[in-house]
């Protein structure tokens, strides 16, 4: 009985994932949509964003956070930058997600209604550095546990990111060299915590690394 109960549940909860993770990729598209818009790149370009993550692995992240006798001692999650591309956040009314604004950290007052969108990493190399990615942690208390639902816009592992040529041509410069979110995120997770410096050590170490690579290539570093 248990058994059969279990399994009917998780056939449930399966749907209602699905039905989650495919809502969320329509909102983080359409949210490209209006970026794209707001950057001014929707003439040629028209859908250059969202074409970027028609085949997305995104990710989805359930946090929790149990009480702590010790909130001034620890962080949920420390300072960090997503390196993503778009977060869209749902938490519950505890409270405790903290952006860095202004030189100051300010509490993101928790709405039921309410979703939290951040910018990651990722679409700040493909604004060309218009949009800035958001320092952010979470911190614990004494009182209440805390959960929250996390979707991450991720492109597929190996396509190719770049910002819109149109954008680039109007700036005047490429901020940032192409590369691949495969790329971004072994590097990510084979250093340290993604913070406000890692898509600029990340952009220094790719041009160091193409650069080594391609005078491999050639026949050494001579
Ligand atoms: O739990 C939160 O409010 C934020 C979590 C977070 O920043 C993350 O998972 O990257
Ligand atoms: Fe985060």
């Amino acid at each position: 009985m248990r058994f059969v109960y279990i399994f009917k549940f998780t056939n449930l909860s399966n749907l209602i994932f699905q039905k989650f993770c495919r809502t969320m990729n329509k909102l983080a598209l359409d949210l490209l949509d209006l970026l794209e818009i707001s950057l001014g790149v929707d003439g040629h370009n028209h859908n250059y964003y969202r074409k970027l993550y028609d085949d997305a692995v995104s990710i989805v992240r359930c946090n929790h956070y149990p009480q702590c006798n010790k909130p001034d001692l620890t962080f949920g999650v420390g300072p960090h930058c997503d390196p993503t591309t778009l977060t869209i956040l749902y938490q519950d009314l505890v409270g405790g997600l903290e952006v860095f604004m202004d030189n100051k950290w300010k509490s993101v007052q928790p709405y039921r209604e309410a979703l939290v969108i951040n910018i990651g990493d990722t679409f700040t190399a493909l604004s060309n550095g218009k949009y800035k990615s958001c320092l952010h942690r979470v911190s614990v208390n004494s009182l209440s546990p805390r959960l929250s639902l996390v979707f991450f816009l991720c492109p597929k592992g190996d396509r190719e990111l770049k910002a819109p040529q149109e954008l680039v041509e109007k700036d005047g410069k490429k901020e940032y060299p192409d590369f691949t979110w495969g790329e971004f995120l072994q590097f990510t997770q084979k250093n340290h915590r993604a913070d406000e410096n890692t898509l600029h050590l990340f952009t220094k170490w790719l041009l160091t690394s193409k650069n080594c690579n391609a005078k491999t290539a050639r026949g050494g570093n001579k």
